[in-house]
């Protein structure tokens, strides 16, 4: 079923175009159905081409969901218009006193700076912390869920020499989590990180799940008891040439990166990509919208409590 964002938003001609069922403004206040509320921090240089991605996985659902963009702090983006985010984006001080069924955090190119040389630090440790009290499940992508493990867990990163650029083969580790429904025993994700998270410290310190990891790139999905966090190290929303353009902006800023791995056909940079990750993304993204969302979420959102919700699902 439908998402339903702003008829003039780039995402809507974009994803009409492919077939994918965007319900307009107009089409959305006709049904007398609650939409789900979903609220999206985006974090990534390219914001219209994550907003179509995260989108893209939204839309695939039997719900209505309703996306509200929610940017950082106020600071003009480097790399997209302004005119965009006045048109499209909430600041937070607009969203703060609201609750919402369903966040998503993204990552962002950050996995070199320090936590406190982050310029929205201290906004970012705010926004994670009104999450778990106005949010009744957030999805922490890549960088973001490094932040929110540090945050929530004091587990710290672990920053490589080489970054993990590639597409890697997972396994479920939680054979029966709702989260992981209709997964094969090994599934394909992209990655494109230095940091990493340690899953004996994770265990140690912590009653979180590890319910995915990879051989190669280690921990990938890790889920509180009560499902209303979400950490996923990987990239499961990632176009087709997301790796690629990453890689060439990389090589253009001299910084000689690696080969994105088991992505090119034939490991050759001219060949187009071998997509292995886009059914196990949409999964993921269902999956989490059903469970951790939908079917914990209260009908009247004025009424979130945080601690009936971690007793539903725990
Ligand atoms: C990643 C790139 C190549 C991006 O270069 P760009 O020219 O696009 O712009 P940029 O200004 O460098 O940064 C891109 C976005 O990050 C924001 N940005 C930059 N420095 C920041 C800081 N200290 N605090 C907060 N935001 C910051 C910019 O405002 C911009 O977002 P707005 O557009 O919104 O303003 C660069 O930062 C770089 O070369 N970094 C070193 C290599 C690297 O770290 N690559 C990414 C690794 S992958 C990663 O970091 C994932 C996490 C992880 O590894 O753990
Ligand atoms: N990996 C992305 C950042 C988000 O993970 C990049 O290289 O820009």
């Amino acid at each position: 079923m439908p998402i339903n964002i702003p008829d003039r938003l780039p995402a809507t001609q974009v994803l009409t175009g492919e077939n994918i069922f965007v319900m307009g403004e107009e089409r959305a206040m006709a049904q007398n159905i609650r939409p789900l509320k979903v609220l999206l921090l985006n974090l990534m240089p390219k914001k219209i081409e994550t907003e179509i991605q995260i989108l893209r996985m939204l839309s695939n659902t039997p719900l209505q969901v309703d996306v509200d963009l929610l940017r950082i702090d106020n600071r003009p983006s480097k790399n997209t218009p302004e005119a965009h985010l006045n048109a499209f984006y909430r600041t937070f001080e607009e969203v703060e006193q609201q609750n919402y069924d369903g966040m998503i955090i993204t990552g962002a190119p950050l996995g070199l700076v320090e936590w406190n040389d982050v310029v929205f630090w201290d906004r970012m440790k705010t926004i994670i912390d009104w999450a778990n009290q106005h949010v009744t499940s957030t999805m922490y992508l890549c960088w973001a869920a490094h932040a929110a493990l540090y945050t929530l867990y004091g587990i710290d990163r672990k920053i490589r020499k080489e970054k993990y650029s590639g597409v890697f083969a997972h396994q479920v580790l939680f054979q029966n989590h709702p989260l992981m429904r209709g997964f094969d025993d090994v599934f394909w994700v992209p990655h494109s990180r230095y940091a990493e998270i340690n899953a004996e410290e994770v265990e140690a310190k912590t009653s979180l799940q590890i319910l995915a990891a990879s051989p190669e790139t280690g921990v990938h999905l890790v889920a509180s008891n009560d499902g209303r966090q979400l950490f996923v190290t990987g990239h499961p929303e990632y176009d087709p040439d997301t790796l690629h353009n990453e890689y060439i902006r990389d090589c253009d800023a001299g910084l000689a990166p690696v080969l994105p791995e088991n992505y090119y056909r034939d490991d050759n940079p001219n060949n187009e990509p071998l997509v292995r990750w886009r059914s196990h993304g949409n999964l993921l993204f269902a999956n989490w919208l059903n469970y951790f969302v939908y079917q914990t979420t209260p009908y009247d959102l004025s009424q979130l409590n945080p601690v009936a919700l971690a007793s539903k699902l725990s």
